[in-house]
């Protein structure tokens, strides 16, 4: 079967699949207690990143249980920091740690090369596209320069991002050096990812939301943009979803601005707003993880209005943020089913 032919594919390509083809942001992970098992034996998180044998089976794992339309690599959006020497690591319950990025050492940073430190994930992808089963799309993925950005200037996650957006103010030429560095890197390992076998990537803004107007244009809409335009230089066929979380009104006009094929909706997207983002272009989402950790008819009631409002155009079924260490297995299944008996 040809790559054209994976449903998700044939989406990103403006076509309308019914029942939508789905797959769930963050599916490899400690819901799971396979992921748990294999994240055990496989020593720090980073370890396991860099693992192929461990990378490839805990991706394969939730399309074994569920048959997902596409597998995601399994990785990390800091994995560039990590390359870029920024002494990443997850410690377990405080979330990722870097060495905080001072003024003097963004410029360098332009001179360091990433994929050599990065191979052992694009060889994770060559061996997921050989394992994969013919139907299922294989997704690659990069963090967007902002939020990429934001863990580098502060160190660690912040609930607004008041450290990176108060450099940003601060130190407007060097942060615009340090977005458009990340830009560069970012789309070096997009274009290997898809050289490997990625049907598609994913670009993650998850700090999107906390951006003014005249910000979102200059931090979320061109940096991408920039990746974007490296990667289809190169690359013509690419596939890219862009996934501002929180922006909110910022979308409409996103998937223009951006270039991408598809944007991601989180779950604060109204569905009377995402039908008309949707007649622009393909959209994917936006079912609250809340309601996968409920279960029941709190996670029917969201999959239906999902879709009724959206089910008859160009749809990529998601949540609106990654699956929560909360859910339930078992309700995964339940909304799998559900998706995939949808008629429109
Ligand atoms: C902001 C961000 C990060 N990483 C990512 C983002 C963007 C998407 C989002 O907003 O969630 C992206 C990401 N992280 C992970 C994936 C794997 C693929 C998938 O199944 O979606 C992807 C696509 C694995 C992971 N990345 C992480 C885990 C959990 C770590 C563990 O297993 O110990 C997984 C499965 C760790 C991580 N990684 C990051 C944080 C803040 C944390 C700690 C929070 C947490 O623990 O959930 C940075």
């Amino acid at each position: 079967m040809a790559s054209g032919t994976r449903k998700i594919v044939e989406v990103l390509n403006g076509k309308t699949v019914s029942p939508p083809p789905v797959w769930l942001m963050r599916q490899a992970g400690r819901y799971l207690p396979e992921y748990r098992e294999t994240r055990a034996k496989a020593g720090t998180f980073l370890d396991l990143c860099y693992s192929p044998d461990h990378a490839v089976e805990v991706t394969l794992q939730p399309i074994r249980r569920y048959g997902f339309d596409a597998a995601i690599l399994f990785s990390d959006i800091l994995v560039i920091p990590d390359a870029l020497k920024r002494q990443v690591r997850f410690d377990e319950g405080h979330g990722p740690r870097l060495k905080p990025l001072t003024l003097d050492e963004i410029s360098p940073l332009s001179k360091l090369g990433v994929m050599e430190h990065l191979a052992p994930v694009i060889e994770t992808v060559g061996r997921l596209r050989k394992e994969l089963p013919q139907e299922t799309a294989l997704l690659g993925f990069c963090g967007a320069p902002w939020t990429v950005a934001t863990y580098m200037i502060a160190g660690h996650g912040t609930p607004d991002q008041a450290p990176t957006r108060l450099f940003a103010y601060k130190e407007p030429k060097a942060f615009a050096l340090l977005l458009d560095i990340l830009a560069e890197k970012s789309a070096e390992y997009l274009i290997a990812q898809i050289d490997a076998g990625a049907d598609a990537v994913q670009i993650f803004d998850s700090w999107a939301g906390v951006l003014g107007e005249h910000e979102f244009d200059a931090y979320a809409v061109k940096p991408v943009r920039r990746i974007v335009d490296i990667v289809r230089a190169a690359r013509p066929q690419a596939k890219i979803i862009a996934f501002a979380k929180g922006a909110g009104l910022f979308l409409r006009g996103y998937r223009q601005q951006t270039g991408a094929d598809a944007i991601g909706l989180d779950w604060t997207v109204p569905l009377s707003m995402a039908v008309e983002l949707q007649k622009d272009g393909p959209v994917q989402g936006n079912l609250d993880p809340q309601r996968v950790v409920a279960g029941g008819a709190a996670l029917h009631e969201g999959i239906d209005a999902i879709l009724s409002a959206l089910g008859n155009g160009p749809l990529i079924f998601n949540l609106g943020h990654g699956i929560t260490p909360q859910a339930d297995p078992a309700n995964v299944a339940d909304l799998v089913q559900r998706v995939r008996s949808h008629r429109s």
